[in-house]
C-alpha cells in the first residue's frame, strides 16, 4: 500500500469515525499511547530500520543527526516518530508548525534559541511562507540565518551562527515541497498505510495502556476496520470498549467488537455512512458507472467537495472506485463489498458501456 504525494489528502469533516485527522478526544489520549523509542514503535520496518541506522550512526560520531523529512498521510505516526527521534538521541524537542510560522522572523527566533543538538520538529512544514522557507534553507545547510537589521534601503543583514540542530518536518504533501528544500534532507521517511496485522499489534498495545481486555479476534475485527492507520484503530478500540463496558462484561470479542462499531456504522472493510452512501448512488442509481462527480453528489446529497476529498480517496485506495476521464466508476470489488451482481451488460462496471448515463 503506499502513499500518494498527489492524492487529496484523506481529510476529514468533523466528528467523523473513521476520519484519518486527530479530533479533540484523539489529542487528549494519543500524548498517553504514544510509543516513546523505535523499538516500541509497531510496523514501517523498512522506515524504522533506516531510521535506526542515521540516529545510532550520529550517536557513534557524537554528531548530531541529519535532517529528517517524514512523509506521509494522517495518523500514522509523523508526531510519534518526531519525539521518538529526539528521545533517541537525547536531545530535548520543540515543536512548532508551518502555519505558525508566518514571518522569517517568526523562524530567526527559533533557531537563534536552539540548543545545541536539539530537535526542531516543524509539523505542516510544506504550509510554511516562502520567506521563511528561504531563511531555512540557509539554517538547514550552514547553520547560519540572516537576520535583517532596519527598513529600506539602511537595511543591513546581519549572520547570526546557529548551533548545529536536527530539523525534523512532516508534510502529508511530501510533493507540494519545492525541491531545494526536500533536498536539504539528509533522510526521507516515506510512511505507509499499515497492515491488519500491524494494526492488530497497535491495539494490543493500546488495549494494554488503557486497561482493556481484547482477545486476538476482537483486535483482528478492530484491525480490518482501521483503513490501514493507527489513529482510527486507536479510535475505533475506545468506542468498542464503550460498548463492551455498558453492553457486556468488558471482555473485547470478535462479536463484540462487530457489533459495537456495527452501532457506529463502520463496516467490516472500514467505510463509513458516507462512503457507502456514494457507492450505493454509483452502483444502484447509476449501474457503476461512469457518472460524473457532481450527479454522482447530487444523488447522494453531499457538496461535491465532501464526495471527492472526503469518501473517495479511501474509495479510490481500497479499490472499490476508480476516478477516468469519462467520470467515476465502480470496480467489481464495489458490487461484491456491498452484496450486489453487477449487471451484464455492463461488465462489472469498467467495460466502458456506460455511455447511457453520460459521464
Ligand atoms: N507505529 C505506531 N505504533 C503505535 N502507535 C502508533 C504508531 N503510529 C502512530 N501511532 C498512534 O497513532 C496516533 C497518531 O499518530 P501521530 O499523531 O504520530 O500521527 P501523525 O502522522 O503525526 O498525524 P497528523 O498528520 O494528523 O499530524 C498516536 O496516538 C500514536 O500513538
Ligand atoms: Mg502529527
Amino acid at each position: 500500500m503506499n502513499w500518494d504525494d498527489t492524492a487529496q489528502p484523506a481529510d476529514d469533516t468533523t466528528g467523523r469515525l473513521v476520519g484519518s485527522a486527530a479530533d479533540g478526544e484523539d489529542q487528549a489520549v494519543e500524548a498517553a499511547l504514544r510509543p516513546k523509542s523505535l523499538a516500541e514503535f509497531v510496523g514501517q520496518e523498512r522506515v524504522r530500520e533506516q531510521l535506526d541506522l542515521v540516529l545510532r550512526a550520529a550517536r557513534q560520531r557524537g554528531a548530531t543527526a541529519d535532517h529528517v523529512l517524514l512523509s506521509g498521510a494522517p495518523g500514522l505516526g509523523k508526531t510519534t516518530l518526531s519525539m521518538i527521534i529526539a528521545a533517541e538521541m537525547e536531545a530535548p524537542i520543540r515543536i512548532t508548525s508551518g502555519p505558525a510560522i508566518q514571518h522569517a522572523g517568526d523562524l530567526a527566533a527559533i533557531l537563534s534559541s536552539l540548543q545545541e543538538g536539539e530537535v526542531l520538529f516543524l509539523d505542516e512544514i510544506h504550509r510554511m511562507s516562502r520567506p521563511a522557507e528561504e531563511m531555512l534553507y540557509m539554517a538547514m545547510e550552514d547553520f547560519r540565518v540572516d537576520v535583517i537589521v532596519g527598513k529600506g534601503p539602511g537595511a543591513t543583514a546581519i549572520p547570526l551562527e546557529l548551533p548545529p540542530f536536527t530539523l525534523v518536518g512532516a508534510t502529508t504533501r511530501a510533493g507540494l515541497l519545492p525541491p531545494p528544500l526536500r533536498d536539504r534532507f539528509g533522510f526521507t521517511a516515506h510512511m505507509e498505510f499499515y497492515e491488519p496485522a500491524e494494526l492488530e499489534r497497535v491495539i494490543h498495545r493500546s488495549a494494554d495502556l488503557l486497561d482493556v481486555t481484547i482477545d486476538t479476534a476482537g483486535a483482528a475485527e478492530i484491525a480490518g476496520r482501521s483503513r490501514g492507520t493507527p489513529r482510527i484503530a486507536n479510535r475505533l478500540l475506545r468506542r468498542v470498549r464503550d460498548y463492551a463496558q455498558v453492553k457486556a462484561d468488558g471482555l473485547i470479542t470478535q462479536e463484540i467488537a462487530a457489533a459495537a462499531l456495527g452501532v457506529y456504522e463502520v463496516d467490516a472493510r472500514g467505510l463509513d455512512r458516507l462512503d457507502r452512501a456514494v457507492l450505493e448512488a454509483l452502483l444502484k442509481l447509476f449501474g457503476g458507472g461512469p457518472v460524473g462527480l457532481s450527479t454522482l453528489s447530487v444523488a447522494v446529497g453531499e457538496e461535491r467537495e465532501t464526495v471527492e476529498e472526503v469518501a473517495e480517496p479511501f474509495l479510490v485506495r481500497e479499490g472499490l472506485l476508480a476516478r477516468t476521464p469519462r467520470g467515476r466508476v465502480a470496480t467489481p470489488a464495489a458490487w461484491a463489498h456491498l452484496g450486489l451482481t453487477a449487471p451484464q451488460s455492463f461488465g462489472g462496471g469498467g467495460s466502458g458501456q456506460g455511455d447511457l448515463f453520460g459521464a
